[in-house]
């Protein structure tokens, strides 16, 4: 059973997420499956408020599941401790962070806190990954800057490099594309697309951006709120998934192009 299912990085089955009180709990979607591989790159998709951003907070151990199961490499989430999980998943979320005094360098490096001593010294491997991830996210040049003189646009690629700096085998990232221009989105997306591809990470996103996902994910859920759909974007046009995710007689989806279009 064990050698069937070797490359399996993420396993999702049965799960509901949302919001659970002392006197009750709150479903926002219910009976999620899917699994994804190792060096896949894979979008969630669906409307404002479907849950997309509560299923990734959920899968990165922010907020706990009301029920089902989420494996990380064949082992049930809760059964891995904070430090493995730390070394294991690394989340981006939409959230501010609340470090923006710290210098770009200094808010990467924290990226590797997983593997540093008490006091946070470096060691040469450490520098190489933050090194890395400053290349890849062609910040070079912010290195030295605060991260309140960033803009929106920058600060969100800062926050990936620290993500890659934490070099995890599972990549969470809320909406890594929504204070980018168009160049920016595409580059972004095409980057975290190489770096699961060329060093075997699994990286899962949410996002808005549903055309350049079709054209970039290897694997895309569709969140909606009698189902979710799970593939990729050519099973998923195939299927005509993307054509009841807006109402139709404003948007219609061509499976031609893959993309969509505004009725006028
Ligand atoms: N802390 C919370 N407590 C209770 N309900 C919440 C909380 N945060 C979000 N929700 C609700 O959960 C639902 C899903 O929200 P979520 O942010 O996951 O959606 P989303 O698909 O990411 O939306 P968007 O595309 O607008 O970012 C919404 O109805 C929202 O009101």
């Amino acid at each position: 059973m064990e050698n069937s299912t070797p490359h399996i990085a993420l396993k999702i089955e049965n799960l509901s997420i949302g919001y659970a009180t002392k006197k009750q709990q709150t479903y926002i979607a219910q009976d999620i499956d899917f699994s994804l591989f190792k060096g896949e790159v894979a979008a969630i998709v669906g409307v404002n408020g479907i849950g997309k951003s509560t299923l990734l907070r959920t899968l990165g151990n922010v907020q706990p599941k009301l029920s089902g199961n989420i494996t990380l490499n064949n082992i049930p989430l809760e059964h891995h401790s904070i430090q493995e999980l730390a070394s294991e998943i690394s989340v981006v979320l939409t959230e501010p962070i609340a470090s923006k005094n710290l210098t770009v360098l200094e808010l990467i490096s924290l990226g590797r806190q997983p593997y540093t001593n008490w006091i946070g010294t470096l060691t040469q491997e450490d520098k190489e990954k933050i090194s890395l991830a400053v290349e890849m996210l062609q910040i070079e040049e912010l290195k030295s800057k605060k991260c309140y003189e960033l803009s929106d646009g920058q600060l969100q690629r800062v926050m990936i490099a620290r993500a890659l700096a934490q070099d995890t085998q599972l990549i969470l990232l809320d909406e890594p594309t929504t204070h980018l221009d168009l160049y920016h989105k595409v580059q972004i997306l095409k980057l975290l697309k190489s770096i699961a591809h060329r060093t075997n990470k699994t990286i899962l996103f949410t996002t808005h951006e549903i055309e350049i996902a079709i054209q970039l994910c290897d694997k895309m859920l569709i969140l909606e709120s009698n189902q979710n759909t799970f593939g990729s974007p050519c099973e998923l046009i195939q299927k005509k998934s993307f054509e009841n995710l807006f109402p139709s007689d404003s948007i219609t989806f061509d499976s031609q192009t893959g993309s969509f279009r505004v009725n006028k």
